[in-house]
């Protein structure tokens, strides 16, 4: 099991450091990432991606507790902002955290980095595209309800489409988290991936009859239990200020972003309680979120690896599944291939996390980077081979 985001107070430095960069309005001070070709790049990389388009047309997260319910809920959430002046003031506080960070950067490098690394990785094989939503593909806001990502984002996902099967994963219900990503030739696998349907517009490359028959829905059977927990949920916990339960159609959010610390407690309480109940359903924690879903062995990585079957692509030697996502519920996904020793997982993360992923990406503007820079290396090299 992974131990993200477990901050003891010997890390009070690190996670006051957490604070500074999760809350984006003041950045950690470390080298950025080098980025492959700025704005004018990408606009020509465009212009070739449309033109290529052309010419192609014609031919776990575990389950269980960590510990007690309050102390989860603090690991999951290393955002406060308190320390934060501390820690850019203080030098003293600040080099420990470089030194960590620098160890850690030795283990999840920067995807930025090695981007050639990736792409030599890669050659030969097929390239599938797994990408998380909340935290990876939007920041993190508030209000789960306007968590929208940005148009710029949703172009390089549109792109990445073009070039390789693209999959949405979420802990968000399907139909929710197409409202937000509005794409309809990516696959999405809603509810932490209980909840799988293939593109309603065909992807270029993937024959269209094969891309409609995916769909894979493991926990039915819980709908109704789940249902009626919403409402017991949204009952007990209605009297807690900011708190929020969140209906995911195979899972449920609880959502404690807004909830005074002080009151973490009591919402733990509740839920707890509510859910003694029902043995049939598991708690897990995300960001700021306690997630409750079904005690059946499915998960974000069971999806990668439904759908890389579906796919027809669990061959090992000719797939390169690239999973990016932020969460505790990701590194089932990043588990999953570095178990296969196939394809690679990437953290989106500015702080030192304990990870299955063998790269790192600060946030969500450095994963469209990452993204643009995928499609600029696929057209590069689809043009190369055109013109030998
Ligand atoms: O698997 P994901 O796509 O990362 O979804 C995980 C949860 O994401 C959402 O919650 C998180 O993002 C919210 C909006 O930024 C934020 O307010 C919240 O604190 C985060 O936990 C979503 O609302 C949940 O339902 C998903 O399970």
């Amino acid at each position: 099991m992974t131990n993200h985001n477990v901050f003891t107070p010997k890390d009070m430095p690190l996670a006051a450091a957490a604070a500074v960069a999760a809350n984006a309005t003041l950045h950690y001070s470390y080298p950025p990432p080098r980025s492959i070709g700025g704005a004018a790049d990408y606009a020509g990389f465009k212009k070739l991606l449309t033109q290529l388009e052309h010419r192609s047309n014609s031919g776990g997260s575990s389950g269980g507790w960590i510990g007690s319910w309050l102390d989860s809920m603090r690991a999951s959430s290393p955002t406060h902002v308190a320390s934060a002046a501390a820690v850019l003031t203080s030098p003293s506080l600040m080099a420990p955290c470089t030194a960590e960070y620098e160890e850690w950067m030795k283990q999840c490098p920067s995807a930025s980095n090695k981007f050639e690394e990736i792409t030599a990785k890669s050659k030969g094989k097929k390239i599938v595209m797994f990408l998380d939503y909340d935290g990876t593909l939007s920041p993190i806001v508030d209000d789960p309800d306007r968590a929208y990502m940005s148009e710029a984002m949703r172009e390089a996902v549109r792109d990445v489409a073009k070039c390789f099967p693209t999959a949405i994963v979420s802990g968000r219900c399907r139909d929710k988290v197409f409202n937000f990503v509005r794409l309809a030739e990516l696959y999405y696998a809603g509810s932490h991936g209980m909840d799988i349907r293939g593109p309603t517009k065909s992807p270029k490359n993937i024959r269209e009859e094969k891309a409609k028959a995916i769909l894979c829905q493991p926990a039915s059977e819980f709908l109704p239990m789940i249902e009626e927990v919403h409402k017991v949920l949204v009952d007990k916990t209605g009297s807690i200020q900011g708190a929020r339960v969140e209906n995911n159609k195979f899972c449920l959010s609880v959502h404690f972003r807004c909830v005074d610390q002080k009151k973490w407690d009591a919402l733990a309480e509740q839920v707890k309680s509510v859910l003694k109940d029902y043995p049939k359903l598991r708690l897990t924690t995300g960001r700021k979120v306690l997630e409750i879903r079904p005690t059946i062995k499915w998960d974000k990585g069971k999806a990668l690896e439904f759908l890389l079957e579906s796919l027809g692509y669990a061959n090992f030697s000719d797939v390169f599944p690239v999973y990016i996502g932020d969460d505790r519920t990701d590194e089932d996904a990043f588990k999953v291939l570095r178990d296969r020793g196939q394809g690679i997982g990437i953290l989106v993360s500015k702080v030192p996390k304990d990870t299955s992923a063998s790269y790192s990406l600060q946030d969500p503007a450095e994963v469209m980077n990452f993204l643009r820079n995928l499609v600029e290396w696929k057209l590069r090299s689809l043009d190369d081979r055109v013109k030998v």
